[in-house]
């Protein structure tokens, strides 16, 4: 184990986020492979007694595959339609997988203004907390069927990266998982070079390190590398910590954990 990551050992209440890239493959189809893995996974270390809230994108990715349209649709209305049938086929799958490990999972899907009004942003921490006590997962997304970009009242995160760390202030988390489609945070974009050099541990995100975060890499996905830096930041901010790293094996989850050294770890400096 790695000394700096003593720390992991101690967290309790874990946030996972899994993004679009990691849920489907190349050609549109849906990764069943990671979905029961995850499922496995999440449910062996809530049974450990750690609390998990998982965060998963998918709702249009799904949504196109199920529809048969090989891209996302224009329009913002048709967008909603295809988010609409996909979250309920993502919960579907996700349901029927975690039942396989006994596991009962719950839906919560967030819009901005929950967490920004004082009185709902309660009620949804009420409804993770109620969640967690009664040892069920609760599965987190983007509310994307109704929330659309506005003028004067702002519904939408605009991506995942942002609501997890989001959920993970508003809990209280010990730690924030980013499951994505890279191994961590490169100093550049290790899809398009090879030479790319990974950081192992990150105290800080500052605008040098916001300048080598390039766009993402799947069609269905929104965020890409700077949307997980800007949540790093703000994890960083809260006294939180962070861990990015790959989802093709989410098995990867217990050697986080255990304090491995894996993927990028984002973690205050001790003073
Ligand atoms: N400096 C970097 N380090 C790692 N990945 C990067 C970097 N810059 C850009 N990327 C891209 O970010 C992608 C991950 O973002 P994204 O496709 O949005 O994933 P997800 O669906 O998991 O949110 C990677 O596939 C990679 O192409
Ligand atoms: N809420 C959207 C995903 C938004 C998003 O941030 O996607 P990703 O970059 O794949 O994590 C959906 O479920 O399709």
């Amino acid at each position: 184990m790695e000394p700096i990551r003593n720390k992991i050992l101690d967290c309790k209440r874990i946030v996972i986020k899994i993004g679009t890239s990691s849920l489907m493959l190349a050609d549109g189809s849906v990764n069943y492979q990671t979905i029961d893995r995850l499922a496995y996974v999440l449910t062996v270390l809530r049974n450990q007694g750690k609390e998990i809230v998982l965060v998963s994108s998918g709702a249009i990715g799904v949504g196109l595959n199920r529809l048969n349209l090989p891209h996302r649709p224009k329009s913002i209305p048709e967008q909603q339609a295809v988010a609409s049938v996909g979250q309920a086929e993502l919960m579907n799958l996700y349901t029927r997988f975690f039942s396989h490990y006994n596991q009962i999972v719950g839906q919560i899907l967030m819009t901005l203004d929950i967490v920004q009004f004082p009185e709902s942003r309660r009620n949804a921490v009420n409804a993770f907390e109620q969640l967690l006590k009664m040892g069920i997962i609760p599965i987190v997304n983007e509310n994307d069927a109704v929330s659309v970009e506005e003028l004067d009242h702002q519904t939408k995160f605009g991506d995942n990266d942002r609501l997890s760390a989001t959920v993970a202030e508003i809990i209280s988390a010990d730690l924030l998982i980013m499951l994505s489609d890279v191994p961590g945070f490169y100093d550049k974009n290790p899809t398009t070079n090879p030479d790319a050099v990974l950081f192992h541990t990150l105290h800080a995100v500052t605008d040098k390190e916001m300048a080598l975060a390039g766009g993402n890499g799947s069609k269905f996905g929104t965020g890409g590398m700077a949307t997980k830096l800007k949540a790093a930041k703000r994890i960083l901010k809260n006294k939180q910590q962070m861990v990015l790293t790959q989802a093709a094996d989410p098995t990867v989850l217990f050697d986080i954990l255990a304090g491995k050294e894996i993927g990028t770890y984002f973690v205050k400096e001790d003073k």
